[in-house]
């Protein structure tokens, strides 16, 4: 091997004497890593995409511990399993091929070659140094012979001089000592050039993280300000197209309007024209009127005198008119004398009125007979005669046999206050009881009632049939017009009427409110309480206010739904209840500021007949029971009320119908009673009962009525 070969590979490999020849590195001069073409290599590596970038701008797996990344460090010549723990392994460093390589790298780095370095830092080429370091002649100068070995150093070959032999080789292992320690230096030297290197890096990575954040912010920068120009433009596009569209539609109207402006202007000239051809006319006919203007001029004075005298006519007429205006005025006072007679004459009549009607006394009966319908047969009907100046006899005919067979004719008489004919009509019964309506208004309690047994004709007479017509119309209905009627009339005389109505069904002794929820029946508790003004009131009953006669044929329609009815042997619609309207009629006279209040009861008793004749069972006896009981009870009180002496009893308490019309039958109140019979032979018994209990009924005289007046 030849040691002088200018490699320090060859030189370690024949370990000459190195103690002078160590290699001496300055720091100062110690390689560097251009940073400048590090940072470009970088950036250039870098800069295609931030997607590998970490948050520090590093791709991680590219780190190691101390956060430089293995290949980088590769690259710039450290081989990265040398950097771990301090960067370079003791064992490699004690190597020095892997020192060579190492310098040669570093030096590769600065763009020389290692040994070049080396040797500039000596002045010297490194051979030439080693050999003059070792004082050993070549070979080729024969004073020293070396052995060449091929593990380990070569040791010089001496003839038989052990000592010197020994001291050479002594002297070379003091050479290899201090080349140790040179290597060693030169190891630290490296490691902390290494770290410089590190730190440099860092300091470009870092710079280069900084170049990679402003890139991006100056490329969000600039791609938010070409969004910004981007919408800008296209505002401003619209804006153009929106102007545009504007202008295009402000040049249509533009055209219109100059087109309208030259039709207008060929019209204004054409009237200009036929103004022009007027013109001519006109002139002429100017020309005609001045002549004709001498004409009207001496009409004119002809018409001015005929004015003249006209005038003075006129003021004649104007003293005819104001003597005929005085004439007016003296009238109107007269008129208003007589208004003021007429309302003196009202109350008067009223005064008589009522005078007459205490005269016919306060309980009065009528009977009616109703006519025979489709479903009697003419042979059955009874003998019925009814006479007298006023109608108020009655005369029935009776075909008896006595117990040995003779048959005889049996007469009964009855006499009422009238009697009307089954010929008779609605309104020829209405013209009678209407005088009783009359009192009611005047403030008067009046109670109207129907008695009968079923079939015949009690809600007929108080109501009406089912199918109802003007000419059919019942008591009831009409009551209400007449009031409404009279109401009005008695407006001029100052009087102004309010109506309440109320309708009501006593069944089986139980009262239900026809007006109200025919399914709520038996739930709500009808109570009846008598004030001591006079005044009936019955708990929890629907009150109609009854502004217009239209709304009696409502409430009429709506209780004869409600009430309870019943199908017997009888009648096919028999009433098994007792329906009571009371009509509340207050009054108030501005004039005289008088005020009144009258009751008006319009009751359709239920059918009278007896349990014998009715043949009803069960629920329908049980009926028959109650209606019997409260019309006797009415007989009964009607009888006391006969007999009544100061503060004797009247047993009004013993029904609900006759504690309900305590304060309308007796006393302060008027009572009519219609006694319905069927002309019927074989009802002939029932009519004769019935007309026997009003008979009873008429030859009542109770007290004196009075008028309730505040
Ligand atoms: N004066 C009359 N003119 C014509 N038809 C009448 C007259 N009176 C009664 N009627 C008819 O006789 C039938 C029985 O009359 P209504 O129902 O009025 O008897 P009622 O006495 O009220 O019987 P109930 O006690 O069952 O209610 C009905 O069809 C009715 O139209």
């Amino acid at each position: 091997m030849d040691i002088d070969k200018p490699t320090l590979k060859r030189r370690n490999e024949t370990a000459p004497d190195t103690k002078r020849q160590r290699p001496k590195l300055n720091m100062n001069q110690a390689p560097r890593i251009p940073v400048r073409s590090t940072l470009a290599s970088r950036s250039n590596r870098t800069s295609p995409t931030t997607s590998t970038v970490s948050n520090q701008g590093v791709p991680k797996k590219k780190l190691n511990n101390q956060g430089v990344p293995k290949q980088r460090l590769s690259n710039q010549g450290v081989p990265t399993q040398r950097l771990s723990n301090q960067g370079i392994p003791k064992q490699r460093l004690s190597n020095q091929t892997a020192v060579s390589s190492s310098t040669s790298r570093l030096s590769s780095q600065n763009n020389k070659p290692a040994t070049s370095r080396l040797s500039s830092q000596n002045n010297k080429p490194a051979t030439s140094r080693l050999s003059s370091q070792n004082n050993i002649p070549a070979t080729a100068n024969g004073s020293k012979k070396l052995v060449t070995k091929k593990s380990g150093p070569e040791i010089p070959q001496f003839t038989g001089d052990i000592k010197g032999k020994m001291t050479y080789l002594q002297t070379q292992l003091e050479d290899s000592g201090g080349q140790l320690t040179d290597f060693e230096k030169l190891k630290d030297d490296l490691e902390s050039n290494v770290q410089n290197s590190e730190s440099l890096l860092q300091e470009a990575l870092q710079k280069v993280q900084d170049l990679e954040t402003t890139i991006e912010s100056t490329r969000s920068r600039h791609q938010e300000e070409l969004t910004k120009h981007q919408e800008k433009y296209m505002l401003k596009n619209r804006d153009l197209i929106f102007e545009n569209d504007q202008n295009n539609t402000k040049a249509k109207n533009w055209e219109n309007e100059l087109k309208q402006i030259e039709d207008e202007s060929r019209q204004t000239f054409l009237a200009l024209e036929e103004k022009k051809r007027e013109n001519v006319g006109l002139k002429a006919a100017l020309q005609k009127s001045s002549a004709s203007f001498t004409e009207v001029d001496a009409e004119l004075r002809v018409l001015k005198m005929k004015l003249k005298s006209a005038g003075s006519a006129l003021e004649e007429h104007e003293g005819h008119v104001s003597s005929l205006s005085n004439e007016w005025d003296t009238k109107d006072n007269s008129l208003e004398g007589l208004e003021k007679a007429l309302f003196e004459q009202e109350i008067l009549r009223r005064k008589l009125h009522n005078t007459i009607q205490e005269l016919k006394g306060n309980i009065r009966v009528f009977c009616r007979v109703r006519p025979s319908l489709e479903s009697d047969s003419e042979s059955n009907l009874a003998q019925i005669r009814i006479f007298g100046e006023d109608q108020e006899h009655m005369e029935l005919q009776e075909q008896v046999s006595s117990t040995l067979g003779k048959s005889s004719t049996k007469t009964h008489n009855f006499t009422f206050d009238r009697v009307f004919s089954p010929s008779e009509t609605q309104k020829d019964c209405f013209e009678e009881i209407s005088q009783l309506v009359q009192s009611a208004l005047d403030g008067y309690n009046v109670c109207i009632f129907a008695y009968g047994q079923t079939g015949s004709g009690k809600t007929y007479t108080m109501q009406g049939p089912n199918t109802v017509t003007e000419s059919t119309v019942g008591m009831i209905p009409r009551a209400v017009q007449q009031i409404y009627d009279v109401a009005q009339r008695l407006k001029r005389f100052g009087w102004n009427y309010t109506m309440e109505g109320q309708f009501l069904e006593i069944y089986n002794e139980t009262i239900h409110d026809l007006l109200g929820d025919a399914t709520k029946y038996g739930q709500i508790k009808h109570e009846i309480h008598h004030e001591k003004n006079g005044k009936t009131n019955v708990s929890n009953m629907t009150t109609v206010e009854l502004d217009s006669p239209s709304k009696v044929k409502m409430m009429l329609r709506k209780a004869s739904q409600n009430r309870a009815t019943g199908a017997t042997n009888l009648n096919e619609r028999s009433s098994r209840s007792h329906s009571v309207f009371t009509l509340k009629l207050i009054g108030h006279n501005r004039k005289t500021d008088e005020s009144t209040t009258g009751i008006l009861n319009l009751i359709d008793l239920a059918g009278s007949e007896r349990l014998s004749t009715s043949g009803s069972v069960g629920d329908r006896l049980r009926e028959t029971q109650a209606i019997n009981k409260s019309l006797s009870c009415l007989g009964d009180v009607i009888h006391a009320l006969v007999n009544n002496k100061e503060g004797g009893h009247i047993p009004y308490r013993n029904s609900k119908l006759t504690y309900l019309l305590r304060n309308s039958l007796g006393g302060n109140c008027k009572t009519l009673m219609f006694v319905n019979v069927s002309p019927m032979i074989e009802h002939f018994g029932e009519s004769l009962c019935s007309l026997r209990f009003a008979t009873k009924v008429n030859s009542c005289h109770i007290g004196t009525a009075k008028k309730s007046i505040k």
